[in-house]
């Protein structure tokens, strides 16, 4: 299970793809049935004039907002609405946790990735690609463009697993093209949300209102309150598997940007916030997220204590390898950085204008 990490900053938005029919729909509202405390708004990118798919979505989400009328990953003018959409949610006031971004079974769910990661207040939290365990082997010869989508998922989904009579044959099919996301097998999208769900960490309670007012495309269509009301046991076929180090002192950026950027396979997503050791006896505190192929790291002005907590989470992981490189981050911390692992860290620094130079004294 995903530790608690008390994580400020940008606003986790998952994008969850696949295939026409292949279960998406049916995987968001699981994650809205069980959305671990979070408020989760969900964006639905529908073709078409008039959404279908959100008429399908549980009303369970703190708000649904669709856009229809065309693939917003595709349009890259001013009129796109996929970032103002963002900034609303990610404002403090909006009492959003996370956000579930439903491609269009059409949708180059990467091209998505990256308008998400190119928004200062949004952090790509992964790309799940789901595929059905009965089609795949044929929309990949139908549609060719599927083994890239699959190629480049953090978190591939076997879904319809009711349906065969093994999806171990499937499933390799989704290793072969991609062996570093972990495979995850289940019917009707029963994932376990804890892959994608950390247990709300943004200290905004409270205004849900604002989402409701927000003006956003017309076919929006319904705001309530995240329930977890669901009985339903979910069918998991992997559960997601998580360590996490609470450390009291700070962390190496070498070996840190080294998990971060070069994950184990299986490992789906690492978040912390940590301090850094630049130099001996000097640390900033700062947010890291790794997911994709984004790797975040956001400087803080201040940090609660003097402890770096950092959460792995994966499925399919080899936890003694994780264990090491966790490990590792924490063992360097009193040896000097080299110039080029402060060069790396400065690159993923969405704000290196803000302090990323070592104080004087220890942070926090
Ligand atoms: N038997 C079975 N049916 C499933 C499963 N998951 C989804 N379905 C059904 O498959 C159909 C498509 O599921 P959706 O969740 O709507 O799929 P989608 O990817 O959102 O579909 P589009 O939005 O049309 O691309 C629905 O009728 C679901 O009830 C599953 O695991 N097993």
């Amino acid at each position: 299970m995903a530790a608690d990490t008390p994580a400020r900053g940008p606003l986790p938005v998952t994008v969850i793809a696949g295939y026409l029919g292949a279960g998406k729909t049916s995987l968001l509202n699981h994650l809205l049935a069980h959305p671990r405390g979070s408020r989760i708004a969900v964006v639905v990118n529908d073709f078409g004039d008039v959404g279908i798919d959100p008429m399908l979505v549980s009303t369970s989400a703190t708000a649904v907002y669709a856009t229809s009328g065309g693939c917003f990953c595709c349009v890259l003018d001013d009129e796109d609405d996929l970032h103002p959409l963002l900034t609303r949610l990610a404002r403090r006031g909006a009492g959003v946790d996370a956000v579930l971004l439903e491609a269009s079974g059409l949708a180059d769910p990467q091209a998505l990735a990256r308008r998400v990661a190119e928004h200062p207040a949004t952090v790509l939290a992964g790309v799940l690609q789901v595929v059905d365990a009965v089609e795949t082997a044929q929309t990949l010869t139908t549609h060719p463009s599927l083994a890239h989508h699959l190629a480049t998922a953090d978190l591939v989904v076997v879904n319809k697993a009711d349906l065969v009579d093994d999806p171990a044959e499937v499933v390799a099919l989704c290793r072969d093209l991609n062996p570093h996301a972990p495979v995850v097998t289940t019917v009707e999208g029963r994932i376990d949300p804890a892959l994608v769900l950390d247990a709300p960490s943004r200290p905004d309670r409270g205004d849900q209102q604002l989402l409701a007012h927000a003006a956003l495309d017309e076919h929006a269509s319904h705001a309530s309150h995240a329930s977890d009301g669901s009985h339903e046991h979910p069918h998991l076929h992997h559960e997601a598997q998580s360590l996490s180090i609470a450390h009291d002192g700070p962390l190496a950026p070498g070996p840190l940007m080294d998990l971060l950027e070069d994950r184990p396979p299986g490992l789906f997503r690492v978040k912390g916030v940590v301090h850094l050791a630049l130099a001996p006896g000097g640390s900033v505190p700062v947010v890291v997220h790794a997911a994709g192929r984004q790797v975040r790291v956001d400087v803080l002005r201040s940090a609660p204590d003097a402890t770096s907590r950092l959460v792995a989470i994966g499925s399919g992981l080899d936890l003694e390898v994780l264990q090491e490189r966790l490990d590792a981050c924490r063992a360097a911390a009193d040896t000097a950085p080299s110039r080029e692992d402060l060069a790396r860290v400065r690159r993923r620094t969405v704000r290196p204008g803000r302090r990323l130079d070592p104080p004087s004294r220890p942070s926090a």
